[in-house]
């Protein structure tokens, strides 16, 4: 069975279908990458697996590890190993980056989480996450506290938004790392060459998922094929 399964998910909002029976799965260690426009709904399929502002399907279930997880609260969810890399980072004023780092465990080794995501520990470890930082630096740190986490399931909303395209082999050891720690992960992502490290990959368009499998092939769809909501010719079901 896999690690995570989305079976039949709709979500609704009053005026708009966002998710529209949408399956998908992911293995213990596989990284899926999931490509497509701006407002295909990939952040908001990211914010149902986490549970995010208590959002939950109308339709569908989404099953972790065996256990069916739409009623779960986000803590409990958590709990069992899902950890969320937020599209814009969350800033918690007034902590040190180091602390912010091991806030669920001082035992552990800031410094080595800095230097996976490419951040010199000496200049950054004793900073303030505060608005000091730049957007970019934020982003790192984001992904760094998730890799503290050492999560089961990561989900990496936009890990390379923010973050200058010279950075792209700095993202690219990033997702490295969370192979290594044997996490799958969910990589929302607009660029081919980062969706090119996955394992697999997803095309998104109008919450439905359009094409999956090798991410070269699924990449060439979203570059070249024509796509129902993308530009108003339905793309084939490859
Ligand atoms: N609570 C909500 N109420 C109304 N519309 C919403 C809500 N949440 C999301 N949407 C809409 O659903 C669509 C999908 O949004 P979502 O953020 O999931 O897209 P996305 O694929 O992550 O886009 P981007 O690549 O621009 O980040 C958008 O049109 C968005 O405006």
């Amino acid at each position: 069975m896999s690690l995570l399964e989305m079976r039949n998910i709709v979500y609704r909002t009053p005026d708009r279908t966002i998710i529209d029976h949408l399956d998908m799965s992911l293995d213990s260690g596989e990284v899926h990458a999931l490509i497509g426009t701006n407002g295909t709904g990939k952040s908001t399929l990211a914010y149902l697996i986490m549970g995010c502002s208590r959002q939950s399907p109308q339709q569908g279930e989404i099953v972790f590890d065996g256990q069916k997880i739409n009623d779960l609260e986000i803590h409990e969810r958590a709990r069992l190993g899902i950890s969320l890399a937020w599209q814009e980072p969350v800033r918690f004023e007034g902590l040190r980056v180091d602390e912010y780092l091991c806030l669920h465990d001082k035992t552990l080794d800031a410094d080595s989480y800095l230097k996976q995501v490419g951040l010199d520990p000496s200049s950054y470890a004793k900073r303030m996450v505060d608005k000091n930082l730049s957007g970019g630096e934020r982003k790192r740190i984001e992904l760094a506290s998730v890799l503290a986490l050492k999560p089961r399931l990561a989900i990496l909303d936009e890990p390379d938004s923010g973050i200058d395209m010279l950075s792209t082999r700095d993202i690219l050891q990033v997702i490295d790392s969370f192979r290594q720690s044997g996490a799958a992960v969910l990589l929302i992502t607009h660029r081919e060459e980062i969706a090119g490290c996955a394992d697999h990959a997803s095309q998104i368009c109008d919450g439905r998922i359009v094409c999956t499998g090798d991410p070269r092939h699924v990449a060439a769809h979203y570059q070249n094929r024509k796509c129902l909501l993308c530009d108003g010719v339905e793309c084939g079901y490859e």
